[in-house]
């Protein structure tokens, strides 16, 4: 479960968070949405500890991890693909994977079988070069990459952008199969509509900084006027 509780926290003297309180339960899956510029990114990258906390706390499972290194983050459980997909180019499908598992040394790794079963196109290419595939392929093998130290919670950061329709849909119906068979807890920021109607069961709506409004996805289905007021759609 991830516990935050008024969270602020900015770049230098800029504060963009502000006092944001939320929680996330085990195996949900939220999606974060708002304006370009409104703080989505700067949430992830906080309870990631790439951005220190300013005042509150953050509460993953239990313990208190707002002041802890990232790394140390990430071995308590929660994964993080960022914006821009990180990669190895002009490594394998094959190499990348391999690499992430030895990124976790504590052991507790996915064995590629599993990640091969989940998307095959990674196992049918595997030798091939990251760097030649497809914005949406990458998109997969960053997710897998993220995957392999079997996080409870996955924090994804516009999974979608830039990415064909087909495919979006997709890596949705995929995730959501991934996280009701393991349990595993996503928080998506995410602009497409489409992906989050596919995947999130309630949504947080984020504007200057804060966490204005949340809403489970069935009442979004009924009336999408929240859309309207914190995206423009
Ligand atoms: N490295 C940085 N240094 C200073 N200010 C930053 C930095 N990164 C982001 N900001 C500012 O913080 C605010 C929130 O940015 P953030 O990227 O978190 O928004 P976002 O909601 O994720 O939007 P987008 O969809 O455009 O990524 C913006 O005003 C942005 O200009």
């Amino acid at each position: 479960m991830l516990d935050i509780h008024k969270l602020s926290a900015g770049y230098g003297e800029a504060m963009v968070l502000h006092d944001i309180s939320c929680r996330i339960d085990p195996g949900q899956v939220t999606a974060l949405m708002g304006r370009n510029g409104m703080g989505k990114t700067t949430l992830l990258k906080t309870i990631m500890g790439l951005i220190k906390a300013r005042s509150g706390q953050i509460i993953f499972n239990g313990a208190p991890i707002e002041k802890q290194p990232t790394h140390l983050i990430s071995r308590a459980g929660l994964g993080y693909v960022p914006q821009g997909r990180e990669i190895f180019s002009d490594f394998t499908v094959a190499e990348n994977l391999h690499l992430s598992q030895l990124g976790h040394n504590t052991g507790a790794v996915l064995p590629l079988e599993k990640i091969y079963d989940w998307f095959p196109i990674l196992k049918e290419r595997s030798e091939q070069r990251a760097g030649t595939f497809s914005g949406g392929q990458q998109q997969i093998l960053a997710i897998a990459r993220a995957l392999i130290g079997k996080p409870s919670m996955l924090l994804l950061d516009e999974p979608t952008e830039g990415i064909q329709p087909s495919i979006v849909h997709e890596i949705g119906l995929q995730l959501r199969r991934i996280a009701r068979e393991t349990g595993l807890g996503i928080l998506i920021v995410e602009q497409n509509v489409d992906m989050v109607r596919t995947l999130a069961e309630e949504v947080f709506f984020m504007e200057n900084g804060a966490i204005q409004e949340r809403c489970d996805i069935a009442a979004l289905r009924q009336d999408d006027s929240l859309l309207h007021r914190y995206l423009s759609v």
